[in-house]
């Protein structure tokens, strides 16, 4: 601890003794740690040259709706964020709050457009990790971590190799404090069967992985979103904090407390996409008492702007009370009464010709003048074998600890080849043995390897995570692929070879080392195909239900053709033979298992006069095994499948990540061409008015 101290002092030396000389940039000679802290204090004493201001003018988004037609989701809004603020977006459900938040970070959906200009620092720059965060609604976490291993993961995941492992601990520590995690700190996140941190932990934990970087911009999605009122307060307050540091944080927020809604700086209110109010949260009061609609002493502010402006307000006061329409006082003189649609009218009317849009305006454009520093982009600074290395580490932790995905399976792998054993125990070389060994290979090879599917939910969890995480481009993708794959190795020769030695012994299949390890070699092989199939649905269908349904019906098909249902040579040409028999693992797994298992082994024949049968016969007559072919290339091609799956799997993520948004932008675009006929009248705003402009938004190649 005291060792900690010191270091922790000689960084602050190291920090005064390095401050920027002229413009800004750090001083040669920091270490690592002192120049990732220096940045965070250089925000603070010299705002001008490091911080984030994000300024949106005439900001409007557009989405295509399936049926073609084109809805404005947001209209024409103008604001601006500032460090040391902390910005709230409130409105109604459905008034943009999200769309917003996702326009200003970079985040919109692919049939979203938009148009108008997003600046930072007076420039047109494409927000990235490292100078952006952004906290989702969900907290994705690894359930089977603690707080701070889940913090320390992240960490070495993306901060510098050359920053030494003390100084990595030492941030790691100065974030558990600054986010209050301390007290659990050491307790696990918590998943389906195991006991975690509450919910406003889980907030602060996903909070804590983007602050790690030192991000000068944070965006936070609902961040108190089912919180209880006590943590609700302590996340927004920690969101203050900081915001006081230097950051510029804005988020989105539904229906805060009037204490929480105290912490705010500046309030963007929304209605149907369109500005309420955008000014200092505490000058609200004033605008709703300018606009005729004075906050009643008691109530609270968020609850009155809100009720103002939700139009849903109206519908569920009039189911409560029959047929009579919610009105509200618009002045003290209760005679005065309107709807909120005309609330909402006056208010957004209101707004477009006071001082508090005019002010606002002017702020944007005296922000956009000036051309400040271009924050740096790029994204995880660890190099590639460190992400690798992390990546299979943490994985192989995880899998250790995960009941379901390794310790059940093991058990359930057990129980199921300890009754296989039983059922075709010590099998013999007897006629009736040849079909019963050609259905034991084929349920092992079937039905075992089909419950791998049951690592699903484990691979979802870690795509989720590793999507949040989103490391460095091909070399992120790579180094996740490579940790997915090493870290599952031990327990899947395990799992394997503990399952395979039973049944192998039990049924006494053909004796010798070889045959007893290709066998088990065999069964690993196949387990991991199945394995890889599986994460490389996991990685286009983020739905466990979806996903185990389409893994079980295309392995289902495999089966099928596997040459145990329907002899190789009577299944049907061209397509089920010829490509589906040779693409199904369970093929090649079974034409191995039953070379392995026949080959040089004595039949009895069906009457004890007959001469023996031997096994080669059974291969080529009754299976239709090429007896010619080695067994082990039929294991070969069983490996160069779990290669084949796992680079699909790399090509599905990049596919996704890359190529699915611009498809799906192309389309969305053609059917909104379509719907308005090429007619430039008919399509949203701007869109049409440069073709600059056009190919920014609609592409979306180059956000913001
Ligand atoms: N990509 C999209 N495609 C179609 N409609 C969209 C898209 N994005 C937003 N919308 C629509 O725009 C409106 C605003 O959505 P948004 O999620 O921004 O609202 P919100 O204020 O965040 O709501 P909530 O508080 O309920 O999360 C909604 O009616 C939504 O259905």
């Amino acid at each position: 601890m005291s060792d900690m101290r010191n270091s922790a002092n000689q960084v602050m030396m190291e920090i005064e003794a390095g401050k920027p000389q002229g413009n800004g940039m750090v001083a040669g000679g920091l270490s690592p740690l002192s120049e990732f802290l220096w940045r965070e204090k250089a925000e603070t004493e010299f705002l001008g040259d490091v911080s984030a201001k994000l300024t949106w003018k005439d900001l409007t988004v557009t989405v295509s709706l399936p049926n073609g037609e084109a809805q404005k989701v947001l209209e024409g809004l103008t604001g601006y964020a500032v460090p040391g603020t902390l910005t709230a977006l409130m409105g109604p459900s459905g008034s943009g709050k999200s769309t917003l938040l996702d326009a200003l970070s970079s985040r919109l959906a692919a049939n979203a457009f938009l148009s108008g200009s997003i600046l930072l620092n007076g420039r047109k720059t494409k927000l990235s990790f490292g100078t952006a965060a952004y906290v989702t609604q969900d907290d994705n976490l690894i359930g089977t971590l603690t707080v701070r291993e889940t913090i320390l993961y992240s960490a070495r995941l993306r901060l510098p190799d050359k920053m030494p492992w003390s100084e990595k601990q030492e941030l790691v520590e100065s974030t558990i404090v600054e986010m209050g995690l301390q007290d659990c700190a050491d307790t696990v996140v918590g998943n389906w069967h195991l006991r975690g941190i509450s919910g406003g932990e889980k907030r602060r934990v996903s909070i804590a992985l983007e602050i790690l970087m030192r991000p000068r911009l944070l965006f936070l999605d609902e961040p108190t979103s089912g919180l209880d009122s006590a943590s609700a307060f302590f996340v927004t307050q920690t969101l203050r904090s900081l915001s006081r540091g230097g950051r510029t944080v804005i988020c989105s927020i539904h229906q805060p407390s009037s204490e929480v809604f105290e912490l705010f700086d500046r309030l963007y209110l929304l209605s149907g996409g369109k500005t309420v109010y955008f000014g200092q949260a505490s000058d609200a009061y004033e605008f709703f008492a300018q606009a005729g609609f004075p906050c009643p002493a008691l109530r609270n502010p968020s609850d009155h702007f809100l009720r103002c402006i939700n139009s849903d307000f109206d519908k569920v006061k009039a189911t409560m009370k029959g047929s009579m329409k919610l009105r509200f006082a618009r002045t003290d003189d209760p005679l005065e009464k309107i709807t909120t649609a005309e609330a909402i009218r006056t208010l957004i009317n209101y707004y477009n010709t006071c001082q508090y849009n005019y002010s606002a305006r002017e702020r944007v454009e005296e922000i956009s003048k000036v051309k400040g520093t271009v924050l740096d982009s790029g994204g995880s600074q660890a190099s590639f074998l460190m992400q690798a290395f992390m990546l299979t580490k943490r994985s192989f932790v995880n899998m250790s600890r995960d009941f379901g995905y390794y310790w059940l399976r093991l058990v359930i792998y057990i129980v199921v080849t300890v009754c296989i054993g039983t059922i075709y125990l010590d099998v013999g070389t007897g006629y009736n043995s040849i079909l019963a060994r050609g259905s034991c290979a084929s349920f092992v090879f079937g039905f075992v390897t089909f419950m791998s599917i049951g690592g699903f939910p484990s691979f979802v969890e870690d795509m989720k995570v590793f999507q949040r995480e989103r490391l460095n481009g091909h070399y992120g993708v790579a180094a996740f692929v490579i940790g997915n794959t090493l870290s599952a190795l031990p327990f899947l020769i395990l799992i394997t070879f503990i399952s395979g030695t039973i049944c192998y012994f039990m049924v006494h299949l053909h004796p010798g080392f070889m045959h007893y390890l290709f066998f088990v070699l065999c069964l690993y092989a196949s387990v991991t195909v199945v394995e890889s199939l599986m994460m490389a649905i996991a990685s286009v269908i983020p739905n466990f239900l979806m996903g185990i349904i389409i893994g079980a019906g295309i392995q289902g098909i495999f089966m099928l053709v596997s040459g145990y249902f329907r002899l190789p040579n009577d299944i049907p040409k061209p397509f089920w033979r010829y490509p589906m028999s040779y693409i199904s693992f369970h093929f090649w797994a079974l034409q191995g298992q039953y070379q392995n298992d026949l080959k040089g082994l004595l039949f009895d024949n069906q009457s004890p006069d007959l001469p023996k049968i031997p096994g080669e016969y059974i291969l080529e007559n009754v299976f239709q095994i090429d007896v010619k072919r080695s067994k082990w290339i039929d294991l070969s091609v069983l490996f160069s499948m779990i290669i084949i799956y796992r680079v699909i799997f790399f090509i599905l993520i990049k596919v996704n990540e890359d190529v699915t948004p611009w498809v799906r932008g192309y389309i969305a675009r053609r059917r909104l061409q379509q719907k308005t006929n090429g007619n430039p009248r008919a399509m949203p705003d701007r869109l049409t008015q440069s073709p600059s402009l056009r190919s920014y938004t609609v592409n979306q190649a180059d956000r913001l």
